[in-house]
C-alpha cells in the first residue's frame, strides 16, 4: 500500500531524512517515535506530498504522478496544528471533501460529513466559530476533516498533545476505529504509553533515520537508551504494558535494566 524507497531530504543543505525506507500494509496503526528533532514530521510531510521527495509509492505508483486531487482521495493529513480562519466547525469538516465536490456539495458530501460528525461526538459543536474551540475539540475537528476525505491512509502529526487522558484515547479509537476498515494509520507520537496501548507497529527514528522498526518487543532498555538516552523499560503493570522512566543514568548492568 506504501513503500518507501531510500527517501531523502534536506532544508538548506541539512540533511534532515536520510535513507528512509520501510513499508506498510492495510490494516497497520504505527506509531512513528523519536527524539525531537528526529524528522517525524518531515517524513508525514513527504508523504502527504507536502514537501517535494522521491522515494514514496502509494499504490505502487510514485507520489509525483498523482495529482492533487488524487492524493487528496488517498491521503489525509492531520497536521500538529491547523489554522481555523473565519469558519464554523461544520464548513471547516466540509472542506474535507473538496477532493470530490465539482460545484457545490452533494447529498452524499453531506451525509458523509454527518455521519462523521456523529461518529466524533461533534453535533453540539457544528455551528460555533472554530477558532473559539479548545485545543481538544479543534483537533478532534482537524481529525473529521481529515476522515471526510475518506482516505485510504491516515497521517497524523501528534494528535493526542496537550489531549486529557480521556481525550487521548477517544482520538486513539477514532484512528484504531480507522484502520479496522482495511486502512492504515502513521501517528506521530510522544507518548509511549499511548502506542503501547494502540500500535501494532512501532518506527523508531534519530537524526533522520529509521533505528528500529518492529513490534512491541523492540521497546527494550537498549532501544530507550539508544533513541532518547534515558534509562526506561516496559513493564506489565496489571495486565497492561506500561513504559517506566527511570531517569537519564545509562541503563548500565543487565539486573539495573531488567
Ligand atoms: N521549514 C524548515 N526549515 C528548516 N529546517 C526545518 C524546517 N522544518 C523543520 N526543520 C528542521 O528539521 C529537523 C526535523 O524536524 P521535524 O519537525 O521533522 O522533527 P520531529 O521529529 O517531528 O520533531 P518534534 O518531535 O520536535 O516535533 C529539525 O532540526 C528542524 O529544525
Amino acid at each position: 500500500m506504501l513503500r518507501i524507497r531510500n527517501l531523502s531530504f534536506s532544508y538548506r543543505n541539512k540533511k534532515i531524512l536520510d535513507n528512509v525506507t520501510f513499508s506498510a500494509q492495510k490494516g497497520e496503526l504505527i506509531a512513528i517515535l523519536g527524539p525531537n528533532g528526529a524528522g517525524k514530521s518531515t517524513l508525514l510531510k513527504c508523504i502527504a506530498g507536502i514537501l517535494k521527495c522521491q522515494g514514496v509509492e502509494i499504490f505502487s505508483k510514485p507520489l509525483e504522478q498523482y495529482t492533487r486531487r488524487d492524493l487528496a482521495r488517498i491521503v489525509g493529513y492531520v497536521p500538529q496544528r491547523i489554522d481555523p480562519g473565519m469558519l464554523n466547525v461544520y464548513n471547516l469538516i466540509l472542506l474535507g471533501r473538496k477532493p470530490y465536490v465539482s460545484v457545490s456539495p452533494s447529498k452524499e458530501d453531506i451525509e458523509i460529513v454527518n455521519r462523521v460528525v456523529e461518529r466524533l461526538n461533534l453535533q453540539h459543536l457544528v455551528f460555533q466559530r472554530a477558532k473559539n474551540l479548545s485545543g481538544g475539540e479543534l483537533q478532534k475537528v482537524s481529525i473529521a476533516r481529515a476522515l471526510v476525505q475518506e482516505p485510504e491512509i491516515l497521517l497524523l502529526d501528534e494528535p493526542t498533545n496537550n489531549l486529557d487522558p480521556k481525550n487521548q484515547i477517544e482520538i486513539m479509537e477514532i484512528v484504531q476505529d480507522f484502520v479496522k476498515s482495511r486502512k492504515m494509520a502513521l501517528v506521530v507520537m510522544h507518548e509511549i504509553n499511548l502506542a503501547l496501548r494502540f500500535a501494532d507497529r512501532f518506527i523508531f527514528m534519530k537524526d533522520g533515520k529509521i533505528v528500529r522498526d518492529g513490534e512491541r518487543s523492540i521497546l527494550t532498555p537498549d532501544l530507550f537508551w539508544e533513541v532518547y538516552g534515558v534509562n526506561g523499560v516496559v513493564k506489565e503493570i496489571l495486565d497492561t504494558p506500561v513504559f517506566v522512566l527511570r531517569g537519564k543514568e545509562s541503563p548500565g548492568s543487565r539486573e539495573n535494566a531488567g
